[in-house]
């Protein structure tokens, strides 16, 4: 399915646009993972604007990638036509026409010349600084980017004046391409599609999510079946995705100190950390710490798979390939569905806390999980006003009842936290549930302010209007 509109990305569209107004030389780099919609972003942001170019790169020689640019930017600026085939004379040329150029896919022009990015900073402190030209760079491979673009020790360091680093879709923008409007449902193709913009484009409108799943991720033709392993290669090449595989694959079933993931990676302890730190640049990983713990405490840390696709894929498809054929059509009735609800616990997590400053609205210092010893709390907020706000989420297919209020209750009372005013805080108690709640405790809800429930259709609007 074709999603014609362009959704959301509101505040990078405003930052770009109002940046290509500007008086002065913009020198703007955006920058993410693959199929985050880098470049519809940046096409969708110079829609209308008549001195702008819009050059995507390939994996071509120097020359056969300057001619591609003439071609495409003497479109809009015939004058480069007579301009000398080098990148600093097209630049400075555009820079006195005070053009927008976007350079999409830059690692690709950086890969066959190294010494680009040097060329671009000379013409840009010599002859583009002064001018009301825009140069946005574009690139997906993020370690190129960094490394050639935005560290300390690239030419073009220091130059920049405004850079976006692409999230995905939220899950309130990414239900616009959800084929259902059941907050169940739509919490559920959050968990396995996420907010990527290509994998919510390949949705099938008229499909349940078994058959999207079914046909995109466990098919053979599925346009996602390879997808992660793709999205691996582009980022590391073939150097080490056997390594990366398996620390996603540790995390993925459930390992999560560091000490776990590397035994079960068979990575020295000493090593894991420079894969963890390139993973969660990707934002494939993220790690946790307890959220009233000091941010800086990493012997506590946790890792979990932050990119929901990810996790389905190492959770069903990596290393099962051959069951998964054999399966066929019946992949997902014998892999997944048997063990979706318990898949999708940890995704309920997150839902919840991401809707939680507008269920309980309040200023929150700090909005995550909370774990001491054998206790454990799956949404905690720490709020201002000295709430603190504790919450189980129960994705299951029972109704949440009195004693998990009791046992929430004594979770809670374990937390050493101590508001900013000094003294106690005062908690108040949320329980998310797929599935309602009995009677009671809803009477109890009903009869105590310091409790509140919450259903999926709660949950789902709490999001719209976190994001509104
Ligand atoms: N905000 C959006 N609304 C609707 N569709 C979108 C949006 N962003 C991206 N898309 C669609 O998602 C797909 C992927 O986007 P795009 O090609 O721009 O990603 P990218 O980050 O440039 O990825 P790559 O580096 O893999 O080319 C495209 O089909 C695009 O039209």
């Amino acid at each position: 399915m074709s999603h014609p509109r362009f959704i959301n990305r509101q505040d990078e569209l405003d930052l770009l646009r109002s940046r290509f107004e500007s008086a002065s030389a913009e020198l703007l780099v955006i920058y993410g993972r693959r199929r985050l919609g880098k470049s519809a972003l940046v096409r969708e942001a110079i829609k209308g604007q008549e001195d702008a170019v819009y050059w995507q790169a390939t994996e071509e020689t120097p020359e056969a990638q300057l001619a591609n640019f003439v071609d495409t930017a003497s479109e809009a600026f015939p004058l480069l036509e007579d301009i000398q085939r080098d990148w600093e004379a097209l630049l400075r040329a555009l820079g006195r026409e005070d053009a927008i150029v976007v350079l999409d896919e830059f690692p690709y022009l950086v890969e066959s010349d190294d010494a680009l990015p040097s060329k671009v900073q000379r013409v840009w402190d010599m002859h583009l600084e002064d001018t009301e030209m825009t140069l946005v760079l574009v690139g997906s491979s993020i370690s190129i980017m960094e490394e050639k673009v935005l560290s300390g020790g690239s030419p073009l360091y220091g130059r920049r004046t405004a850079s976006i680093d692409l999230p995905p879709l939220s899950l309130d923008d990414a239900r616009e391409f959800y084929p259902t409007e059941d907050s169940d449902e739509e919490i559920q193709f959050w968990g396995v599609f996420g907010g990527t913009p290509y994998y919510l484009q390949a949705l099938a409108p008229d499909a349940t999510l078994a058959e999207n799943i079914q046909s995109l991720i466990l098919s053979e033709h599925g346009v996602l079946r390879n997808e992660p392993e793709f999205l691996l290669r582009t980022e590391f090449g073939i150097r080490e995705p056997q390594t990366y595989y398996t620390i996603l694959r540790a995390i993925a079933t459930g390992k999560r100190a560091a000490n776990e993931i590397a035994d079960f990676a068979g990575v020295d302890s000493n090593a894991l950390g420079s894969y963890l730190s390139k993973l969660r640049r990707l934002r494939l990983v993220e790690r946790d710490i307890p959220v009233t713990a000091n941010p800086n405490a990493t012997r506590k840390s946790r890792y979990r798979l932050k990119e929901p696709l990810f996790r389905f894929w190492f959770r069903y498809v990596y290393g099962q390939e051959g069951k998964i054929s054999q399966l066929g059509d019946d992949a997902y009735a014998e892999l997944v569905n048997p063990s979706l609800t318990d898949y999708m616990g940890p995704m309920f997590e997150l839902v919840c806390q991401n809707a939680l400053s507008s269920l309980v609205p309040k200023t929150y210092r700090g909005i995550g999980y909370w774990w001491h010893q054998h206790h454990e709390l799956d949404v905690v907020g720490l709020a201002s006003d000295g709430t603190l706000v504790a919450g189980e989420c129960k994705y299951t297919t029972r109704q949440m009842h009195e004693g998990d209020l009791a046992d929430l209750e004594r979770s809670a009372s374990h937390v050493d936290w101590t508001p900013p005013g000094g003294g106690d805080p005062t908690n108040h108690y949320c329980c998310f549930c797929r599935s309602g709640f009995s009677d009671g405790l809803q009477q109890v809800a009903d009869e105590r302010a310091d409790v509140s429930l919450f259903a999926p259709d709660d949950i789902v609007s709490g999001l719209s209007a976190t994001h509104r």
